[in-house]
């Protein structure tokens, strides 16, 4: 069967999985949402991106923005940051407070959002505005100058942010932030705030498929840190759901909230999902099936 057949095979399996699941609801722009949406996108490092559905469809990325914010403080700083954020998975919801007392303000990981929120005081540091960086990066590797902030969800995000504030707060309290709590969530808002449709993610993904090669050519990270970017996203990019996308797809894996997963292939390629209706661990319901499909059917995954 062609790649663009399974694409549509596999629309047309989840459909029936659209209904289930909820929508993010903490913000009204994503609250309304309408559910029964499905886009699939794979893009090959070698070949012409194939997708299905509403893979044209721009939607909000929100924790994706996390690994491509990761990709440049890793590529500017090395193995540094590790001291300031661990790197094992957290087993609790990806907002939660309750480890970062326990851990005395170093997150578990660079993906919960304790530990986004002290990559992008890094990237702060290291590119002055941190949520251009990414927004930058997100442009050039998608080839598409249109990405862009959606400016209702970041202004939402940071009228409904006391949580995340909590959070850097109380890392700032244990002296784990460099920059003031409040540029460093302003910063966070307008990265979780970025729109891109399956297609932009997919190539923007492929510097990670290339082992850290940039769409230029030129490299971004050494192989190394490709594969422990790869590493740290199959154990800690889909939360407490870690351990089922593993089993399940056997692929690294990066959700957001907004419905979207963005999965490695190494040396292979890159595919996004998009279905907005969520399980109750905050990871796409039908986006899941799906690449749980689409790598049983290939048997492309890194088992
Ligand atoms: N998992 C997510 O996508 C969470 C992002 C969301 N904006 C938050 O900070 O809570």
């Amino acid at each position: 069967m062609s790649i663009q057949a399974l694409l549509d095979t596999i629309a047309q399996h989840v459909d029936p999985l659209l209904d289930q699941g909820r929508v993010a609801s903490y913000i009204p722009a994503l609250a309304r949402v309408e559910p029964r949406q499905f886009g699939m996108a794979f893009a090959p490092i070698d070949g012409p991106i194939e997708g299905t559905g509403a893979w044209r469809t721009p939607f909000s990325i929100q924790s994706i923005s996390k690994v491509f914010a990761l990709a440049l403080v890793v590529a500017g700083d090395g193995e540094r940051l590790w001291s300031r954020v661990g790197r094992e998975p957290s087993g609790s919801p990806f907002n939660s407070l309750v480890q970062l007392e326990h851990e005395r303000g170093i997150p578990r990981n660079p993906f919960i959002n304790a530990g986004a929120l002290v990559v992008m005081d890094r990237l702060l540091s290291l590119a002055g505005d941190a949520a251009g960086a990414v927004l930058e990066l997100l442009r050039a590797e998608s080839g598409n100058p249109a990405v862009d902030m959606d400016p209702e969800v970041a202004a939402s995000e940071a009228a409904h942010g006391s949580r995340n504030a909590a959070l850097a707060h109380f890392m700032a309290s244990f002296g784990n932030l460099e920059n003031p709590v409040e540029t460093v969530l302003d910063a966070y808002f307008r990265t979780c705030a970025l729109r891109m449709t399956c297609e932009d993610l997919a190539r923007a993904g492929l510097f990670l498929a290339r082992h850290g090669l940039r769409a230029d050519g030129s490299p971004l990270l050494t192989r190394s840190e490709a594969k422990r970017i790869h590493a740290v996203m199959l154990t800690c990019g889909t939360y407490d759901a870690a351990g089922d996308f593993a089993y399940r797809v056997g692929l690294p894996v990066k959700s957001g909230v907004g419905g979207g997963l963005l999965a490695v292939l190494p040396g292979r390629g890159v595919l996004a999902t998009w279905a907005p209706a969520l399980d109750p661990r905050g990871n796409s319901l039908a986006g899941l099936e799906a690449l749980d499909v689409f790598t049983t059917r290939t048997g492309w995954s890194i088992f």
